[in-house]
């Protein structure tokens, strides 16, 4: 999954990841980050999900980091908003109140540059990736965010009916990606309504890394 495959997804707008509404597995359990008014939550690997709104609605503020800027663009048009846009790095970094955009790769974003956050929230990240990168993937993520506590959402089906992405990840990878820095709890995991992509069966595991 090269930076091409996704532009072109983007270009194409073949984008079924992106949910026409906040994810129910989000609304279920952002409550276990324990996050008060104002506090800063970054989500990886962010597209132009709803969750963002969300986030923003409930008076918290959001940074992310998202390789498409067709996708940011239209994230501040649904959003209704107008960035200021600056170039940081190799990154360009949308700004508004409340509301920090990277453009670029994930992998040229600083800590320095993200700023202090309260949380990550995964959702369709750490999927997104192939088993390749997903080890500096976790490591980045813990670093950038200083361990703040996440909220990972993953996928686990059996990988040799789909090549992916998004990819399965069982819960051995999470431990083994995420068990050095975190405790790890298994919050949640229940069946995909109707099958993944309404062909086979699949799971849905949401983790409190606290
Ligand atoms: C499966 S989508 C999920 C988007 C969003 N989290 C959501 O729930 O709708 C994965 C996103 O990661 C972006 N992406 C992939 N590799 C990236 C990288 N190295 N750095 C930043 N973004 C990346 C893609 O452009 C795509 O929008």
């Amino acid at each position: 999954m090269d930076e091409q495959f996704w532009q072109r997804k983007w270009a194409s707008n073949e984008i079924a990841f992106h949910e026409g509404a906040p994810n129910r597995l989000m609304l279920a359990h952002i409550g276990r980050l324990g996050l008060a008014p104002g506090s800063r939550v970054f989500v990886p690997l962010c597209g132009k999900s709803l969750d963002l709104h969300w986030l923003l609605a409930q008076g918290h503020r959001v940074a992310g980091v998202e390789l498409s800027q067709l996708a940011v663009d239209q994230l501040f048009a649904s959003l209704g908003v107008t960035p200021m846009v600056s170039s940081a790095g190799e990154l360009l970094h949308y700004h508004a109140q409340d509301i920090d955009i990277f453009v670029g790769d994930i992998f040229s974003l600083s800590s320095e540059l993200l700023g202090a956050v309260d949380a990550v929230y995964d959702r369709a990240a750490l999927v997104a990736l192939p088993e390749s990168m997903r080890a500096s993937y976790a490591a980045h993520v813990t670093q950038l965010a200083r361990q703040a506590p996440q909220l990972l959402i993953c996928y686990q089906y059996d990988q040799a009916i789909m090549a992916g992405p998004p990819f399965s990840i069982g819960d051995e990878e999470v431990r083994q990606r995420y068990g050095h820095a975190y405790a790890l709890i298994l919050l949640d995991k229940a069946e995909v309504a109707g099958g993944f992509k309404g062909r086979f069966p699949a799971l849905e595991a949401v983790w409190l890394l606290a």
